[in-house]
């Protein structure tokens, strides 16, 4: 929200020597009314935004008021300037100016095309047109004849004047150049306060469009068709006037009826506005042309500065008061302004496209993260599947070595339980023959044979008699597999049962060389036997059990082999299906890629359609311009030709009475 800016201009005096009663006296933004003496009238002070005095300038009226419009206009905002105040005040002045001192309206045009070469990241349409509202009628000042044009209101264009000519151009020139046609058309007449005074109000309308030149580099493609279209009205209006003062008759009386009228309606709107919200009520545009124009610069989405013109001589205070009144309470009121971005179906359509390629490739980058998360889980998921399976295959190794190593050692107890039992049937064998022996000479020696004595411990022959030494490596007692108490001598038999059915290396044993035979008398003989016998069946037991021992444990490292393997199985499934869930990821990627390759695609013709319109539409403006500036001159040189076809009928047509008196 912002307030309207209000300025005032004077004028210079027409008559500064007169001798006056009362007079104006500016002092920075504040005007007031003083008596000839200096006391000031109460009652009659006035501030302002800016006050301009008599040596005021256009160029310094448009610095500080205007200017900052224009370019917000540029921009995309609604502007509206409009110059107010009673006949001869110096209103056409301040918008049109003089050669010397150009006014508010080339002034602005000037810098408006200069700003917009300025704005290099935006392309530019401007169009122009320029109306009048004479005698309460609409006409287009840059078409010939009266066109008594409607005024219509539209959700998409807002209040417009339907039929206005609407001119597109490209520099400054070509737009005075309409401007001066504009002015051939407009209304003025002479009155005795303004030889040239201005019989309607004038607006002369700039329709800036514009739109970001290249999206693509300026990095602002959500903006690309949106199309910022800003309006700016420069209004010259009709000057009130008494009619006794301006003396006004016939066309002059009706024009300034119709010129009082519609400011008298443009004050109640002012008036209106100007109240606080509770109170305003209905605000009564429709009630005239000029205020039904003017609406979005009253109150509405605009920028807007309002400069009132005062002519300062004393004969003209009553009229400068009433201007004074209006313009404070202008100063109250407040517009709502906001860039105009239009869409067209097109355009929206485009946008929404490419708000959806926005979404659409966020939501792609977030499906690809999601995706490499999966497939960097997935492969941790593999390797670590393919490190169990390595573990477990060692695992596997392990117990078969284990196994084979129990398979040994039982194949190994088995053989010693194979000689334990050829033992014990030798020593049957022996005892039935030393018995068959006995009972035919007892004092005959016991011929052991030779192949079991070196083959195997004998235990039927007494301890000392079957004797091992320690082998080689084994002579150092500290290190020596054998009780140090056993000394040279073994029972292996012995040995193997101190070591719980550890096998003993029978290779490493070395049997004494010269073996003697030994004679054994009967008595030695059953003592032997009972002996062996006792040994025989005690040295037996452990070793079953130990046999029992690693059959049982060789089920149970079966068993195990068995279930790492089913785990080994379960693995490499889980490892296959993970592989086949990454391919399909990248599938998905691949065609999420096309799909948007596509999308680029259709971007890239749309935009060059759009490229191709807009050169069409320039060309077709530029042959347009021509032809109407043509149609101009053919218009003024027929105007012409009747002009001077009348003026000599004229001729004729006195010589004709002359010469008929
Ligand atoms: N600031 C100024 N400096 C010099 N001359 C001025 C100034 N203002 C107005 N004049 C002159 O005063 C005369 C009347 O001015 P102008 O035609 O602009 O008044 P107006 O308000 O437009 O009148 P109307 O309402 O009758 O059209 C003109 O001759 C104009 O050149």
């Amino acid at each position: 929200m912002e307030k309207i800016s209000v300025a005032v201009r004077f004028r210079p005096s027409t008559a500064p020597d007169l001798p006056a009663e009362r007079q104006w006296r500016v002092e920075d933004n504040r005007i007031s009314l003083h008596l000839l003496d200096g006391t000031p009238v109460s009652g009659v002070s006035f501030a302002f935004d800016h006050v301009f005095d008599q040596s005021s300038t256009n160029a310094t009226v448009y610095d500080l008021l205007i200017k900052s419009i224009i370019h917000a206009t540029v921009n995309g905002f609604n502007g509206t300037a409009f110059a107010y105040g009673q006949t001869s005040s110096g209103k056409t002045f301040t918008m049109n100016g003089s050669e010397d001192d150009p006014g508010i309206i080339p002034r602005a045009v000037r810098d408006i095309f200069h700003t917009t070469q300025m704005t290099t990241d935006r392309e530019f349409l401007i169009r122009v047109s320029y109306m009048e509202i004479y005698n309460e009628e609409i006409n287009d000042l840059l078409t010939l004849g009266n066109q008594k044009l409607p005024i219509h209101e539209s959700l998409e264009r807002g209040i417009f004047v339907a039929g206005l000519r609407e001119e597109i151009v490209n520099s400054a020139e070509q737009v005075f150049e309409l401007i001066k046609l504009g002015e051939a058309n407009r209304h003025f007449g002479e009155t005795n306060m303004n030889v040239r005074s201005s019989r309607s109000h004038t607006i002369f309308r700039m329709v800036i469009e514009s739109s970001v030149k290249d999206p693509i580099s300026s990095g602002d493609v959500s903006n690309a068709d949106a199309i910022r279209v800003s309006v700016l009205n420069l209004v010259d209006l009709a000057g009130s006037e008494r009619i006794a003062k301006t003396g006004a008759g016939g066309v002059r009386l009706k024009e300034g009826k119709h010129i009082n009228k519609s400011l008298m309606i443009l004050g109640n709107v002012i008036n209106k506005l100007s109240e606080n919200g509770k109170q305003r009520g209905h605000i009564p545009y429709r009630d005239s042309k000029l205020t039904r124009i003017l609406q979005p610069a009253l109150g509405g989405n605009a920028k807007t500065s309002i400069i009132c013109t005062v002519a300062p001589e004393e004969v003209h205070i009553e009229e400068s008061r009433g201007t004074l009144q209006f313009a404070s309470r202008a100063k109250r009121i407040t517009n709502c302004a906001q860039v105009n971005e239009i869409l067209t179906d097109a355009a929206l359509l485009k946008r929404q496209k490419l708000e959806i390629e926005e979404l659409r490739r966020k939501l792609q980058g977030s499906h690809s993260e999601v995706l490499e998360q999966v497939i960097l889980k997935q492969r941790n998921d593999m390797h670590k599947s393919e490190l169990e399976c390595e573990r477990l295959a060692m695992q596997l190794e392990e117990e078969r070595r284990s196994r084979e190593a129990l398979e040994h050692c039982i194949r190994e107890q088995q053989k010693k339980i194979n000689n334990f039992t050829s033992l014990a049937n030798s020593s049957d064998q022996a005892r039935s023959s030393a018995k068959q022996m006995d009972s035919r000479n007892t004092n005959d020696e016991v011929i052991m044979p030779q192949e079991d004595a070196f083959k195997t411990p004998n235990f039927k022959v007494m301890p000392h008699d079957f004797v091992v030494k320690r082998s080689n490596c084994s002579r150092d007692l500290e290190s020596s597999p054998l009780p140090e108490n056993f000394a040279n001598v073994a029972d292996e038999d012995l040995w193997m049962r101190l070591n719980k059915g550890c096998t003993t290396d029978l290779d490493m044993l070395q049997m004494t060389p010269d073996m003697k035979y030994q004679s054994f008398t009967s008595s030695d003989i059953s003592v032997g036997l009972a002996l062996e016998e006792e040994i025989s069946n005690k040295g037996r037991l452990p070793i079953l059990e130990t046999e029992c021992r690693f059959n049982k444990h060789l089920e149970a490292s079966k068993e195990e082999c068995a279930a790492v393997e089913r785990e080994c199985n379960l693995l490499r499934e889980e490892k296959a299906s993970l592989m086949q869930a990454l391919s399909m990821s990248k599938q998905d990627v691949e065609l999420l890629a096309a799909e948007k390759e596509e999308l680029l695609k259709e971007l890239n013709i749309e935009r060059q359609k759009m490229k191709d319109l807009k050169e069409e539409i320039h060309v077709f403006s530029l042959a347009f311009s021509q032809r109407e500036g043509l149609l101009t001159a053919l218009y003024s040189k027929s105007k012409a030709m009747v002009e001077n076809l009348k003026a000599s009928q004229d001729v004729k047509l006195r010589a004709l009475i002359t010469n008929c008196f």
